[in-house]
Order: structure tokens, then C-alpha cells, then sequence
């Protein structure tokens, strides 16, 4: 018979300490020493085998080849997780024994020539079996609690049944180490045997006085075992987690923290609430980025072409980004660290691009971008966490944001930030002040943490729909950055530029030729969507590409058509939705169009007045608001003063009751730039004279009849120019603000600016009184 040929091997290699691996046996254990990390990284995948060397010394650091035992373990790799930056927990499965032939660490990966060392068959087993089962089972019936999980199994093969009570009973690293290194049958068995008798007598001697640190051992072992699938491995991880701690360079506070919380959770009981507590504290000190940074671009044309790249138009917001870059740039070429000055705060309607600008600076940068939203924050925990008494407590957001972009020095955007609440948990606002105050940032209180944490090189961005609502003492702190509505054609070339390509792209349909006619496009954004952004367009677009999709696999009727016509949408998207029209060429008398200011943007809002039968009662109807109730009543004064002048008959409000109506019932309104639209209502109404129907209007009116400059011109002008009003007659005292105009709502809107109500009424109604 011939001897088979011993199988050689270059296999990954790692050596370990405080662990052996038996064949059969699956063992969890931490890997953080740099050979063995970069061996991992570069050599080792799920799946793959490597070699285990069990190390003689376990204090050397970098073990040379005579420092490790000769035979060890060929190891299946069964999990494989990165628990923290450099830092894995290795899963293998036991698979055969192996005898080093050159251990060989070049600085790339560890490796290791081996022989695989086959299982012998086994003679004359009968009576070693039975030596054997009776060791173990009369160990058991002593020593009950090493028992773990471990039961004896009776069909398997001897060598195979030693290796695994090796690997479940005995604790000590040197015994199982001994087991280890024999390769044949019977010799492994006897020195089990041996290892086990010293264990039962020393169990035996401790039974008899106080459990000692032996059985104390065992029962950590076995209890370990169960908990976490970790033999002898808990002693190893905290010893590890120490390590780990004074390589993270975490700074003196937090390290002396960490190490003394680990002193700590070593007295705990490993399966305790309090030990899990513990260690998920160490484990957040240990996961975030103290000294890692973003390598930061700051590259001004750079940063230009991404803007550029991302964003249509925008010329005046990206030119202020792009002024507040220089500035981090040369504070940072003249070396004196961060920027100091105020946080930029994007403000503006909904989908305007807002968000995805901040993105785009992220991009440039060259940053990780993360998105922390304050809509329905009320409560300051959520920024600073809570103190670390219970189970379950978690650092605030900021915290959670910088481990999650693995950098100190990350894009943090505070979306919504007018949308914060407070209430009896604190207020959020004063702690988000904290975030972003230059002064006392560098060292920010988590609750949680408990250590300061340097949030120094974080640029920070805000954005928010309404200045107003911003907390005051926040607004303080904010550079605005105004975005508007878009115009049609603004929009028009968004979508052309943007929207359409990228949704092609993301509907798998490029490449097809598919094409929207510039009617098409029109008609989308005026009959299909209202809106000041482009969201709900970017909607339809998709909603019509499902559609073409659709058609390019199921043929209807034809060859498909990839040319979006006007004609073709109704058929794609359902009957038109929004016709965005003023009111006709001669509305009936008392309905006039106002314009109103919302957060989401500007709206025409029209006015209806009605004269009826009655005396002198003015009834409002709407949802109007205190101011807009007064104003209405102001507006009546005005009327009631002017009758003569407009014709209206003397005591005309003895037999007249009066009623305005705001459509949109259901919607709350209020302010006081409604006055001449008010008031021209009711001229309308009393007068029987009806307005011009394509004209709108907004202004403040005083009793006196000085019409006064009122707020958010720009958006009331965009919608009406988006609806399509010839004209408008806005406050003289806002002339300043028509610069902010684009230029194609200039020429195509015909503008009126008056001091007095005298001055509307020309321009407002179809005739004079
Ligand atoms: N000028 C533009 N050029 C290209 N795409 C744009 C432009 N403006 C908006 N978009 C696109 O419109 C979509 C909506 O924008 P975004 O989510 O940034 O809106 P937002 O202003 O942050 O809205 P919200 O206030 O609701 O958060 C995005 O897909 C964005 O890329």
C-alpha cells in the first residue's frame, strides 16, 4: 500500500493568540492587528480557506515563523464583518489540521506553505472508544456545568468525537493547543484523557471548598458560549477593544472614557443589560471618525462645473455659493482652519432644487453629504441624545450623521430647519444654536457621549421653505440664500436639460429616441402640474415614460411612437388637470384677481363679492384671517367714504347687504395684502362694473386710501405671469424689488405701480363709474 502523497498548500495565513481552532469546531474571534487586516482585506474573502497559527507568545506582535506552533488549522471562512473602521469579526469553521512548512510575511499578504494533514483511519477503536466515552460522561456527571451545549455524539468517528469535546471542554488555550498538535488518533486521545483527569481532580478539590476561579472559568466559558457563541473569546475581545481604543487616537477625554468603561463591563457579567449598555458605548466611541477627514477638494472651477453640471439656471445662487467657497478656500490656504462665518440657509418653495444643490456642493467638495431632517423636531434629544441611564438610550442625530459618514468633516444639511417645533423636552432650537456656534462646536456635548466632540470642520447648510419661521436666534446665525418659483420657461429648460434625460436614464428608455415636443413640455407644466418647483413635473415625466415602456413591449395599435406630441397627452396622462387661466376676457361684476403668497409658492387668488337685499351687513366667508377680516372691513370704509364719487346712491347701505367669498373655502388666508383687491371687489359688486379679467393685483390699502408696499412681490408676480395675467398693479413702494424679476415675466408682464386706490380703479375695472 502506498502512503498518498501529502497535499501542499499556500493558504492566507493569521496567527492567533488566546485561541485555537479544532477541526469540526466553529469559533468566532476578532481580528485587528495590521498583518492580519491587510491580510484579511487583500487575501480573504466569504468562503475562502485560510490558515490559523496559534502564537507561543501571545505578547509578540508581529510572530515570526519560529513563534508559532507547528500545526494549526485550515480554517473556512463562514462570516466575515467589518464591526468597525480596520476592525473585523472573523466566523470559520474548523476544517483539518495542518503542519507549517514557511510561514512567509512579505508586507502584502500573511501566507503560510502547509501540509494538509489527512484524518488517519482508525484500528483497534472498540476498546479506546469506550475509554473514551466513559472519561467524558463520568467528567459530565461531575462536573455538570462545564457541559455547555456539548453532548457526546456516538456515531462519530473517534479522532473526530475527540476534537470536538477538546474543543467544548477544555478552557484552556494550551490544552486544546495540545490536542491540536497530535495528529494521530490514539496519541490525541491520550492526551485528552490526561488534560481531563487534571480537570476532574482539580473540579474535585474545588467542590469540597468555595467554586473556584476554575469552575468560575468554566461557567463564564460555557455561559459565554451560549450568549455569544465566543469560547475563552471575551477575555481576548476586551482585551482587543482596548487596543482598539488607544489606536483611535480619540483624543484624551474619550479614550480615559472608553478604558474605563471597559474596566467596567470586565467585572460585568457578559450577558448582563448593563454589560450590553456598556459595550455599545465603547462601540459608538470606538465607530466615530476623531481624526478621519474627507480629503477636500475646494476646487472653485471644479466646484463651478458640478454646479453647473447639476442645476439650470440658478445663476445668482450659485454665484453666492460659489463666493462663500472662495472664502473657505483661502481661510484654509492661509491656514486658519474652518470657516467662521455664518451658515448658508437655501429658502424657498418646494421642489426648487434646494436639497439637491446642497448635494452638489457636497459633490464638489468631494464630502460625504448627510441629510438631517428638522421637519416635526421638537424635542432637543434628537440633536443631543440622551443620557446614558437606561437601556436603548442613543447619541442625537449630529452624532449619528458622523459615524454614518465615517468623516469629520462631512456636509451636514439641516433640511426644513423652519419646520422645528418646541415644547416642554427642551427646546431643539438652542441646542441646534450650539451646533453651529463656531464658539462652542469644537467641543459639542452629546448626552450621550458625554465627551465633547469637535464639529469644527463640518460644514453645515440649512435650508427652509419660509424665513419667517425660522427661530429668531437661528435666522441669526443664516446667510439667506432666496430661491424662487420657476417661470415656464425656466422650467422648459430644466426639464430639457435635467429632468428629461435622467428620466429616461432611470426608466431603462434612452437609446429609443424618444423626444417631447416643446408643446408637449408647455402643455405638461400647464395643464398637468402647479407648482413652484419642478417635483410634480419630474412625476409626470416618469408617469408618461411608464406609459412608453409599456408600449414599447405590448404593441397596440401601430409601430411605437416615441415623439411626445400635445396632442398625445391627454391619451398618456388622463384628461388635463390644471388650466391655468385668469379669469375670462369680463368676469361677472365683483370678481377680481388677487394674489397671494404661500409657502409653496405664489397663487392668483380671486375675489368674489355679491350685493344682496339687506342692511348694511358685511358677511366674510373663506377662512379669512383676523387682518384679512379687517382689511375687508377697511375696505368697505374706503367705499362707504367714496360713494359719491363712484356713483353709488346715498345710504346705498341701508337696503344692500354685502358678501365676499375667497375660493379654496377650506384653505386658511390672511394679511393685509389683499386690501385693494378687497376693496376692488366691492367697487365691482356696487357698481355692477366689471373688472378686467386678466389683470391681478396686490397691495395694502389705508383708509385714507394710500396703497401700501406688501411682501413676497417676486412670487406674486411669477404666479401671475404663470398664469397667464397681462398685467399687474402692484404698491409703488415695491418698485425696488422688480430687479429680482426674470427678465422674460418683465416683458411679457405689464406692471402698474400706484400710491393711491384712485390710481387702480382705471386699470382694474372694464369702464369707469
Ligand atoms: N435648477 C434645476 N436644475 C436641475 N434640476 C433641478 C433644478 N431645480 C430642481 N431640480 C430637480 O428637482 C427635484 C426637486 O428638487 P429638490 O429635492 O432639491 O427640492 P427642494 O427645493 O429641496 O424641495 P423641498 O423644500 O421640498 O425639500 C430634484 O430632482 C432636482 O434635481
Amino acid at each position: 500500500m502506498t502512503e498518498p502523497t501529502p497535499k501542499t498548500l499556500t493558504l492566507p495565513a493569521i496567527p492567533v493568540r488566546e485561541m485555537v481552532l479544532l477541526p469540526g469546531a466553529r469559533v468566532p474571534f476578532m481580528v485587528a492587528r495590521s498583518a492580519s487586516v491587510r491580510t484579511l482585506e487583500l487575501g480573504i474573502k466569504l468562503g475562502d480557506h485560510l490558515v490559523l497559527l496559534g502564537q507561543r507568545n501571545p505578547k509578540e506582535d508581529q510572530p515570526k515563523q519560529e513563534s508559532l506552533h507547528a500545526i494549526g488549522a485550515l480554517a473556512l471562512v463562514e462570516s466575515l464583518i467589518e464591526v468597525a473602521d480596520g476592525h473585523y469579526r472573523l466566523g470559520v469553521l474548523g476544517v483539518a489540521r495542518v503542519r507549517l512548512g514557511r510561514y512567509l510575511d512579505d508586507g502584502d499578504v500573511v501566507k503560510a506553505e502547509v501540509e494538509v494533514l489527512a484524518e488517519p483511519a482508525a484500528a483497534g477503536e472498540a476498546a479506546l472508544r469506550e475509554a473514551f466515552h466513559g472519561a467524558v460522561e463520568r467528567f459530565l456527571a461531575r462536573s455538570p456545568e462545564a457541559a455547555g451545549s456539548f453532548v457526546l455524539d456516538p456515531d462519530m468517528a473517534l479522532g473526530q468525537a475527540v476534537d470536538a469535546a477538546a474543543a467544548a471542554l477544555l478552557p484552556d488555550v494550551r490544552d486544546k493547543q495540545a490536542v491540536l498538535d497530535q495528529a494521530e488518533i490514539e496519541p490525541r486521545l491520550h492526551t485528552f484523557l490526561k488534560i481531563l483527569e487534571t480537570l476532574a481532580a482539580r473540579s474535585q478539590a474545588d467542590k469540597a471548598g468555595e467554586m473556584d476561579a476554575l469552575v468560575k472559568e468554566h461557567k463564564a466559558f460555557v455561559l459565554g458560549e451560549k450568549m455569544r457563541g465566543l469560547p475563552d473569546g471575551r477575555k481576548d475581545e476586551i482585551a482587543q477593544l482596548r487596543e482598539r481604543v488607544l489606536k483611535a487616537e480619540m483624543g484624551d477625554e474619550a479614550e480615559a472614557k472608553a478604558l474605563e468603561e471597559l474596566d467596567r463591563l470586565e467585572a460585568m457579567p457578559p450577558q448582563s443589560a448593563e454589560a450590553t449598555v456598556s459595550r455599545t458605548y465603547v462601540d459608538w466611541l470606538l465607530a466615530l471618525p476623531w481624526r478621519k477627514t474627507a480629503d477636500d477638494r475646494l476646487d472653485l472651477d471644479e466646484a463651478e462645473r458640478i454646479l453647473d453640471e447639476d442645476h439650470a439656471g440658478l445663476e445668482k445662487v450659485k454665484a453666492r455659493i460659489l463666493e462663500h467657497l472662495a472664502v473657505m478656500r483661502r481661510l484654509r490656504d492661509l491656514g486658519s482652519g474652518a470657516l467662521r462665518g455664518p451658515i448658508l440657509c437655501l429658502v424657498g418653495p418646494p421642489g426648487v432644487g434646494k436639497t439637491s444643490l446642497a448635494r452638489s456642493i457636497a459633490r464638489a467638495l468631494n464630502r460625504p453629504f448627510l441629510r438631517f431632517s428638522l421637519g416635526g423636531v421638537r424635542d432637543e434629544s434628537e440633536i443631543r441624545g440622551h443620557r446614558r441611564t437606561y437601556i436603548g438610550s442613543m447619541p442625537g442625530r449630529i452624532i449619528s450623521l458622523l459615524k454614518k459618514g465615517g468623516v469629520r468633516n462631512p456636509l451636514i444639511l439641516l433640511d426644513e430647519i423652519d419646520k422645528m417645533g418646541s415644547d416642554w423636552r427642551g427646546d431643539p432650537s438652542s441646542a441646534l444654536l450650539e451646533v453651529l456656534d463656531p464658539e462652542q462646536n469644537a467641543a459639542f456635548q452629546d448626552h450621550y457621549l458625554d465627551v465633547g466632540f469637535d464639529l469644527s470642520q463640518v460644514l453645515f447648510l440649512a435650508t427652509a421653505n419660509v424665513r419667517h419661521q425660522i427661530p429668531l436666534p437661528l435666522d441669526d446665525r443664516l446667510e439667506i440664500i432666496e430661491l424662487s418659483s420657476y417661470t415656464l420657461g425656466e422650467k422648459k429648460a430644466i426639464a430639457t436639460r435635467h429632468l428629461v434625460p435622467r428620466a429616461l436614464e432611470r426608466h431603462g428608455m434612452g437609446g429609443l429616441g424618444v423626444a417631447f415636443e416643446e408643446g408637449a413640455l408647455e402643455d405638461l407644466i400647464q395643464a398637468y402640474t402647479k407648482e413652484a418647483g419642478v417635483r410634480q413635473l419630474e412625476r409626470e415625466l416618469s408617469a408618461v415614460l411608464r406609459k412608453l415602456a409599456r408600449q414599447t413591449l405590448q404593441d397596440g395599435e401601430g409601430p411605437f411612437d416615441p415623439v411626445v406630441t400635445r396632442a398625445r397627452l391627454p391619451e398618456l396622462l388622463g384628461p388635463e388637470r390644471f388650466l391655468e387661466k385668469p379669469l375670462g376676457p369680463e368676469p361677472p361684476p365683483g370678481v377680481v384677481n388677487g394674489l397671494a403668497w404661500t409657502p409653496t409658492g405664489g397663487d392668483l387668488l380671486t375675489i368674489e363679492a355679491a350685493r344682496l337685499p339687506g342692511k348694511g351687513t358685511l358677511r366674510l366667508t373663506g377662512k379669512l384671517g383676523e387682518v384679512m377680516q379687517e382689511s375687508a372691513n377697511l375696505a368697505l370704509s374706503y367705499v362707504r367714504m367714496r360713494a359719491e364719487a363712484l356713483g353709488l346712491e346715498p345710504g346705498f347701505l341701508e337696503t344692500t347687504d354685502l358678501h365676499v367669498h375667497l375660493p379654496e373655502g377650506a384653505i386658511p388666508k390672511d394679511g393685509p395684502s389683499a386690501g385693494i383687491t378687497l376693496a376692488m371687489a366691492l367697487i365691482s359688486a356696487l357698481t355692477g362694473i366689471p373688472a378686467r379679467g386678466d389683470v391681478a393685483m396686490t397691495g395694502e390699502l389705508t383708509l385714507r386710501g394710500m396703497v401700501l408696499p406688501i411682501g413676497g412681490l417676486k412670487e406674486k408676480l411669477l404666479a401671475a405671469h404663470r398664469m397667464g395675467c397681462r398685467s399687474a398693479i402692484i404698491p409703488a413702494g415695491n418698485a425696488r424689488h422688480l430687479g429680482e424679476l426674470p427678465a422674460e415675466v418683465r416683458e411679457q408682464l405689464e406692471i402698474h405701480l400706484v400710491e393711491r386706490m384712485d390710481e387702480v380703479l382705471p386699470l382694474a375695472l372694464s369702464r369707469m363709474p
